[in-house]
C-alpha cells in the first residue's frame, strides 16, 4: 500500500466497471486492457507537449543520459514513462534522479534507480535508449514493445520517487519526469533538491518497508549521524585539528545538504564550507572531478598547510581528500586511498572481533598501480578489477561478505552481505565477549549504519572517513603515507566516432582498431613502471587516455604519445594533441 501522506497524486486512471464480467480472469484482462487504452491516450496527449527533436540520437551511458539541458525535455518525459513501467514490472518504487553530476552547469541528465537503490538493470538501459530515440509517432509502439517483452501488468499502480540537483534547468526537467509518470497513471513523490545518493537511499528504504531506514531526508541524517556519533565514542582526546575539515561543495547540492546536516555532528566535526553555491558556478574550477583530474586544489578555498580538505562533485556521489604540505606541494587522496583506509580499518576490526568474513576491494583500470600492489601484497586482500561505472563495481562487490568498492575518482561505498550483517549483530548481542571484541562489534555495527550501501555517497563516505581517522588518531599526512601513488596523467582525445575503440579485460586492452594495442604496448615499454590504456568515455564524446610511470614527466610523456596514437589510428578530429610540457 502507498500510505505515505506526502505522496502527491498526480493523475490516476480509473479502472472500468467490471460488474458484468463473468470470470475473475476475464475481469482482470478487461480491466487491464481498458485501463491500458486510457493510459495510452494520456501518454499520447502529453507526449505531444514533450516532442523529440527529429533525428536526435542519445544513449543511456555510464550514468544515464547526459547532454546539454536544452535537448532533454522529451528524454525526461520518456524516462518518467519508463520509470512507471519499471515500477509496474517490479511492483516496487523506482527512482529518477535529474542531474549531470560533475558536468558543466549547462548540461543535465537523468538516471534511473532500481528497487534496492541500485542502478537500473542493464537490459532496461537498452529500453531507455530505445524510448529516447523513438521518433514522436513511434513512441507508443516502442512502449507497447517493452510492455509485451516484459509482460507488464498495466493495472499495477506505478510509484516513482523523483529528485534533482541544483542546476537551473533541473526544476523544469523534473516536472517533465513527473508528467511522464502521471501519464501512465502512476503516483510520484517529488523529493525536490536532494543528492543522488539520498534518492537511492530513499528508494531502498521505501522498498524494504523502512528496514533500511526511514524514506526521508531527516531519516537519512538521523541514521548516518547517530552512527557517526557512536563511532566517535571510540575516539579519545580528539584535537581541534582532528575535528576540523575544510569542504569544497562544488557549488552544488552537496553544499546545501552539508549545511542541513552539520548541526547533527557539530560536537565532533566542524566543517568550513567553501564553494557553497552562493556566488560560484557549479563544478567550475572546483569539485571532486576538477581536483582529481587537474591534481590541484579547487579555487574558492584558501588551504592552510597540512589542513585536511575534501571536495564533493556536483551531485555529491563522489568525494576526494587532499592537503598541501609545508612546501606548498599538493597531495591528493583519491578513491584508491579511501578504499585502502576503509579496508585496512575493516580488516583490523574483523581480526579483533574474531569474525571470519571474506572481504575484497573492487577497483577499475584507473586505480593507481601502487594501490593495487599495496592492497594485494601488503594487506593480502583480494582485489578485483571491473569496467568503469559504478554499476559494475557494485555488482562484483556483492559477491563478497564485505565488498569495498571505489573508482579512483572517489565514487564508492562498502557493501555488507546479509550474513555478514547478521554475524556482526550476533556478536554485538553476545554478552560473553571480552572488551576488545565488544569494542570491535560496536564499531562494525555502527560502520554498517554510517554507510549508504545503495551507491557511492560523498556525505556518508565523509562521515566514515572522518570517523576512521579520529578513531585511529591519524592525520591526513599519515593516511597519505600508507603508500605512494605512481605519477599518472589522464587526457581526453576527440575522435570522429569513439565507438571505433573496443576494449576487453576490464577495459585494460583495446581490441580495435587493428594494431592499436600493439602501438600502446610499444610506447609503454619505453618507460619504467609504466602502464597505459585507452577507452571511449560513456559520459562525454571523447576517448580517455590513462598513463602512469615512475616520474610525472614520464607519465605525461607517455599519456601524450598514447594520445597521438589515438588521434592517428582512431580518427582524431581537430588539432593534433600537443605535449604537456
Ligand atoms: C575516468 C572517470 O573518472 N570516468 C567516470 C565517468 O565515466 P566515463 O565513462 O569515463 O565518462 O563518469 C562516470 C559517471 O560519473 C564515472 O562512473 C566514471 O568513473
Ligand atoms: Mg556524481
Amino acid at each position: 500500500m502507498w500510505t505515505d501522506p506526502y505522496i502527491k497524486l498526480m493523475h490516476k486512471t480509473e479502472a472500468t466497471s467490471t460488474a458484468d464480467c463473468r470470470s475473475r480472469k476475464y475481469r482482470c484482462q478487461r480491466r487491464n486492457s481498458a485501463n491500458m487504452s486510457d493510459q495510452f491516450a494520456e501518454v499520447n496527449k502529453h507526449s505531444s507537449q514533450h516532442p523529440k527533436p527529429p533525428g536526435l540520437v542519445l544513449q543511456y551511458g555510464t550514468a544515464g543520459f547526459r547532454t546539454n539541458a536544452k535537448l532533454l525535455d522529451h528524454i525526461m518525459f520518456r524516462m518518467g514513462l519508463l520509470a512507471a513501467l519499471r515500477s509496474k514490472k517490479t511492483q516496487a518504487t523506482i527512482g529518477v534522479m535529474v542531474t549531470a553530476s560533475h558536468n558543466p552547469e549547462e548540461d543535465n541528465g537523468v538516471k534511473l534507480v532500481d528497487p534496492m537503490g541500485e542502478m537500473v538493470t542493464p537490459s532496461w538501459e537498452g529500453y531507455a535508449t530505445l524510448l529516447a530515440n523513438a521518433e514522436n509517432e513511434d513512441l507508443l509502439a516502442a512502449l507497447k514493445d517493452v510492455i509485451a517483452k516484459e509482460e507488464i501488468n498495466m493495472s499495477y499502480e506505478a510509484k516513482v520517487f523523483v529528485g534533482r540537483d541544483t542546476r537551473s534547468s533541473s526544476a523544469a526537467l523534473s516536472q517533465a519526469v513527473l508528467e511522464g509518470v502521471s501519464s501512465f497513471g502512476g503516483l510520484s513523490k517529488d523529493y525536490g533538491l536532494v543528492t543522488t545518493p539520498q534518492l537511492h537511499y530513499m528508494v531502498c528504504c521505501q522498498n524494504t518497508q523502512g528496514k533500511y531506514g526511514e524514506a526521508s531526508v531527516e531519516g537519512y541524517y538521523n541514521k548516518l549521524c547517530q552512527a557517526f556519533l557512536k563511532l566517535l565514542k571510540h575516539a579519545s582526546n580528539c584535537t581541534d585539528d582532528q575535528k576540523h575539515l575544510s569542504l569544497d561543495g562544488a557549488n552544488g547540492i552537496g553544499a546545501l545538504k552539508v549545511r542541513e546536516m552539520e548541526h547533527n555532528v557539530a560536537k565532533e566535526l566542524q566543517i568550513s564550507l567553501h564553494n557553497d553555491g552562493s556566488t560560484g558556478k557549479l563544478n567550475h574550477q572546483c569539485g571532486a572531478d576538477f581536483v582529481k583530474v587537474q591534481q590541484k586544489a579547487p579555487t574558492g578555498c584558501e588551504i592552510k598547510a597540512g589542513e585536511r580538505c575534501c571536495s564533493f562533485d556536483g551531485d555529491a556521489d563522489r568525494i576526494v581528500y587532499y592537503y598541501s604540505d609545508s612546501e606548498g606541494q599538493f597531495h591528493l587522496l583519491d578513491g584508491d586511498k579511501i578504499a585502502t583506509l576503509i579496508s585496512t580499518y575493516l580488516k583490523e576490526l574483523l581480526i579483533q572481533a574474531g569474525l571470519n568474513l571474506n572481504m575484497a576491494v573492487v577497483q577499475t583500470a584507473y586505480a593507481n598501480g601502487s594501490s593495487t600492489r599495496y592492497l594485494e601484497e601488503t594487506m593480502k586482500l583480494t582485489v578485483r578489477c571491473t569496467k568503469t561505472g559504478v554499476k559494475h563495481l557494485h555488482h562484483v562487490a556483492q559477491e563478497f561478505d564485505i565488498g569495498v568498492y571505489f573508482e579512483a575518482n572517489g565514487h564508492g561505498t562498502v557493501l555488507f552481505s546479509k550474513s555478514a550483517e547478521d554475524k556482526v549483530q550476533k556478536l554485538f548481542d553476545n554478552p560473553n565477549n571480552d572488551d576488545e571484541m565488544k569494542r570491535a562489534a560496536h564499531l562494525l555495527l555502527n560502520t554498517i549504519h554510517v554507510v549508504n550501501q545503495t551507491v557511492g555517497d560523498a556525505l556518508s563516505d565523509m562521515l566514515l572517513i572522518e570517523a576512521i581517522l579520529a578513531i585511529k588518531g591519524m592525520t591526513v599526512q599519515q593516511w597519505d603515507a600508507i603508500y605512494t601513488d605512481l605519477p599518472n596523467r589522464q587526457l581526453k582525445v576527440k575522435v570522429a566516432d569513439r565507438r571505433v575503440i573496443d576494449t576487453t579485460d576490464a577495459e585494460r586492452r583495446a581490441v580495435t582498431p587493428a594494431g592499436f594495442q600493439d602501438s600502446i604496448d610499444a610506447l609503454v615499454k619505453k618507460y619504467p613502471m609504466a602502464r597505459s590504456f585507452v577507452r571511449p568515455s560513456g559520459t562525454e564524446d571523447v576517448v580517455r587516455v590513462y598513463a602512469e610511470a615512475d616520474t610525472q614527466e614520464n607519465a605525461d610523456a607517455l599519456a601524450h604519445e598514447v594520445s597521438l596514437a589515438v588521434y592517428r589510428l582512431a580518427g582524431g578530429v581537430g588539432d593534433e594533441p600537443k605535449p604537456l610540457h
